[in-house]
């Protein structure tokens, strides 16, 4: 399907970071097992196991989709918000790339995957912003702008490492139906394709440089961002639901 087309192009513009040797002592992954409930209830929501056994009702996806669209507006005007919050050259490209990639070209390919599901693009213009958008997007924005670079990246962690994580989960589960068999194929293959899993694997290798070092205090606040942000991504995953 077309949608999965150009993601190379897409995330390579995240993929410059190496490859971690132990993902198991980094910095990330001690701040992932401070919040590790919320973590296993977001990457293993009913939602989630719907789209892996391709059982998850068409008009839940629908209302998820339509929702998504406003999520990625607001997803692309954090990354604006980081380059705002660049302190030097390099910040600065990697927010306006990501910036780029996702007004280029991820809106363009969520709109054409709408128009697959029968959604029209005049009608994702025109949506009525759900409450659980309005709120994980909203914190993802207040806590960029009452707190740093790194304050960002933490709360936008849970989408950009969650869903390569989900991902990977679902193809992990004897359960999943893979192929034409299944209708949220192409999200998976998206999401599991190498393109995404690098630009994941970028984002992580990241936080373990920046968080690397910082005071038990600092982690603590930084933690409670991540399961903030965590909670609403369970919350958007239970919006799909609830809207069929
Ligand atoms: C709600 C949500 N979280 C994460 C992603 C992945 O970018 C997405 N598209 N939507």
């Amino acid at each position: 399907m077309g949608y999965t087309r150009g993601r190379d192009s897409l995330f390579s513009v995240f993929q410059e970071a190496p490859v971690t040797s132990n993902p198991d002592s980094t910095p990330f992954a001690a701040l992932l097992a401070r919040c590790a409930p919320e973590w296993k209830a977001y990457c293993q929501h009913a939602f989630v196991r719907g789209l892996a056994d391709g059982t998850l009702p068409a008009e839940a996806f629908r209302h998820y989709l339509r929702q998504d669209y406003l999520f990625l507006v607001h997803f692309a005007r954090a990354w604006g918000l980081a380059v705002y919050k660049s302190r030097n050259l390099a910040e600065l490209r990697q927010g306006l790339d990501s910036l780029k990639a996702i007004v280029d070209l991820e809106m363009g390919l969520h709109v054409d995957y709408c128009a697959l599901w029968g959604i029209a693009e005049a009608e994702l213009e025109t949506l009525p912003e759900a409450r659980e958008t309005m709120a994980y997007t909203r914190y993802v924005l207040d806590a960029g702008h009452r707190g740093d670079l790194l304050d960002l990246h933490v709360a936008l962690a849970p989408c950009l490492v969650g869903y390569a994580d989900i991902a990977r989960w679902i193809e992990a589960q004897p359960f999943t139906v893979r192929g034409s068999a299944n209708p949220y194929e192409a999200w998976i293959a998206m999401y599991a394709s190498e393109a995404f899993q690098a630009a994941a694997q970028a984002e992580r290798d990241w936080l373990n440089a920046r968080l690397a070092g910082q005071t038990q205090e600092r982690l603590d606040g930084l933690a409670a961002t991540f399961r903030d942000a965590t909670r609403l991504e369970i919350d958007f995953w239970q919006m799909g639901l609830d809207g069929a």
